[in-house]
């Protein structure tokens, strides 16, 4: 059996420097959650500064929900240099079906070598040129229908592919697992996709990709199943949430996490 709460300790140890570019809603969320799970967040996106900050950190993620052209620029810039230097990033595809901008930009970073690819199932559908990719941010389509979606994405890609949902699926597109948990109350907060895909890069380095991914999205699916049980809503949740975050024990995730090969 996997311990999984031996890749929360290995994250803890090292707490990385996380640099997210990230939207502007997610912000804040990200950056709370990141420090709830134990890593550190860096928000920036400036075209002019962003190649240095990369150069520092220990993972990078990819977010361009609310990114103009210069945000852009400065997202090839970080990835860039990430892959320069072998720092794992991850790439979220957040509401990649609305305009040309994002489908176009999207393309481009898949060819650039994500560690991860992080979505929801509409999201991951659409990755894979399938699918009328959601409602906005919003997933209309189920995680099952994008299995196979996202295990193609990961052969074509080379990346981890995670889709996200009430039962998570994760694959390198040879192996995979399931992570049930979380709570109906998590996509009525907004930006916790967002603020998943930094904790997945959190757990990236010296990690396993795959078993890494799992673990991450085992912890959210803990926390959040612990925080829903006594929330009264979603306000009371995302409180409860971060809290729960960082209470999780790596001995409580090896024993409460339900992941299952696929
Ligand atoms: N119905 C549900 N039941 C349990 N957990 C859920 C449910 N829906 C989503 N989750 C969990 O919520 C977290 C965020 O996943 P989700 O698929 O909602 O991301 P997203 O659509 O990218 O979010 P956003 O774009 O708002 O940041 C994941 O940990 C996922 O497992
Ligand atoms: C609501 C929203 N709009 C752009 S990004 C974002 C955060 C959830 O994905
Ligand atoms: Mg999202």
């Amino acid at each position: 059996m996997t311990d999984w709460g031996s890749h929360l300790s290995t994250m803890r140890a090292q707490a990385p420097l996380v640099l997210n570019i990230t939207n502007f809603v997610a912000m804040n969320v990200m950056a709370n959650v990141l420090l709830a799970v134990g890593a550190s967040p860096a928000m920036a996106h400036a075209e002019e500064e962003i190649a240095e900050i990369t150069a520092l950190s220990g993972a990078l993620t990819i977010n361009f929900g609310t990114a103009d052209a210069s945000w852009m620029r400065g997202i090839f810039k970080a990835v860039e240099t990430a892959q320069a230097r072998d720092i794992p990033w991850v790439f979220d595809p957040v509401a990649v079906a609305v305009s040309q901008l994002r489908r176009d930009t999207a393309a481009r970073l898949l060819e650039m070598g994500p560690a991860v690819v992080r979505g929801n199932a509409s999201e991951i559908l659409a990755m894979a040129g399938q699918g009328d990719g959601g409602k906005g941010v919003d997933a209309t389509d189920g995680v099952a229908e994008a299995e196979a979606a996202a295990r193609s994405l990961a052969n074509r890609s080379g990346a981890v592919v995670a889709v996200t949902g009430p039962v998570d699926f994760v694959t390198d597109g040879d192996r995979a697992y399931r992570v049930a948990g979380g709570h109906p109350l998590m996509p009525q907060v907004t930006a916790l996709g967002c603020a998943l895909t930094g904790v997945v890069g959190a757990f990236l380095p010296g990690q396993p990709r795959l078993e890494g991914t799992a673990a991450a999205l085992a912890c959210y699916a803990t926390a959040g199943e612990r925080a829903g049980a006594g929330a009264a809503g979603p306000g009371s949740f995302a409180v409860a949430f971060l809290d729960a975050l960082a209470a999780l024990t790596p001995a409580d995730l090896t024993a409460a996490a339900r992941v299952t090969p696929a």
